[in-house]
């Protein structure tokens, strides 16, 4: 577990009134339900000494989409929701990290392809947890204590625990897309209307984590979505500079 994270959680589960003890069950499901494999050596091939694109559901992932079509080749970690459009615009993503909320169709559409999935456990996706049976290639985090088959590599909503998750196995370069954060709710999310007060705060939490993030990682971060302290700010047609 990444240093100083204990504390980050603990703080989360006040403001958010989320249970540890169910954090810890649901856990203890998701590790009863995976088979032993080799996908975190996997994704760490994937990842260390690499420039890796992260990829959310803001506002900007529809700006997004089609300079992602032009870098075929890079390494691309999905947050949950985004994996709908992306798919739909035959972007296939290398690792998907999410909590099964995102469409569930499009879990299905590339379950059984090469891409990893990255599934988190917490209180709140107990039942969903069975998905993970259908998943070909999986592997399972925790936001508490990492335990047999389960990691922590820190960070909480989807999104920037694909951050962390390429910080974590030596990113060379770390890009942002469709990471806004910010007041708006990207349309591609999957957020009812009676969930917007809850997701805002969430969003500010993932980004309050990013910032920290920022402090201590070997990886050079870049974002094309809105300004995130930390983080380079780059056009879209600077890429191709920041990538080779
Ligand atoms: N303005 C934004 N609107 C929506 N998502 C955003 C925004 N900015 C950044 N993101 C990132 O996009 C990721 C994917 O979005 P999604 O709606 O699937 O979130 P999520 O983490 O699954 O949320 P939930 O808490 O409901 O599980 C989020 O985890 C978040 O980190
Ligand atoms: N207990 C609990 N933990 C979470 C939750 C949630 O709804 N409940 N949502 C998350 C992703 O946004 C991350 N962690
Ligand atoms: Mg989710």
């Amino acid at each position: 577990m990444i240093l100083g994270w204990k504390t980050r959680y603990l703080s989360i589960l006040k403001e958010l009134k989320y249970s540890e003890k169910k954090d810890k069950e649901s856990t203890i499901i998701l590790d009863s339900i995976l088979k032993k494999t080799k996908n975190i050596e996997k994704v760490e091939k994937l990842i260390q000494g690499n420039t890796v694109f992260v990829i959310g559901s803001g506002p900007s992932l529809s700006f997004a989409i089609p300079e992602l079509k032009k870098f075929k080749k890079s390494i691309k970690i999905a947050a949950d929701s985004s994996l709908k459009p992306l798919i739909d615009n035959g972007i296939i993503p290398d690792i998907i990290v999410t909590d099964l909320d995102g469409d569930e169709n499009a879990i299905k559409k590339i379950s059984k392809k090469k891409s990893i999935f990255v599934v988190h456990a917490h209180g709140d996706n107990i039942e969903k947890l069975q998905m993970v049976k259908k998943i070909k290639n999986c592997i399972g985090t925790t936001q508490t204590e990492p335990f047999n088959k389960i990691q922590n590599f820190g960070g909480f909503t989807d999104g920037d625990r694909g951050v962390f998750l390429a910080s974590y196995f030596d990113a060379k370069k770390i890009i942002l897309f469709g990471m806004d954060f910010g007041t708006r709710i990207g349309k591609f999310s999957n957020t009812k209307k009676s969930d917007r007060k809850i997701k805002l705060k969430k969003l500010k939490i993932a980004k309050d984590l990013l910032i920290w993030l920022s402090s201590i990682t070997k990886s050079e971060l870049f974002t094309t979505s809105m300004p995130i302290k930390g983080f380079k700010k780059i056009p879209y047609k600077d890429l191709d500079i920041i990538i080779t």
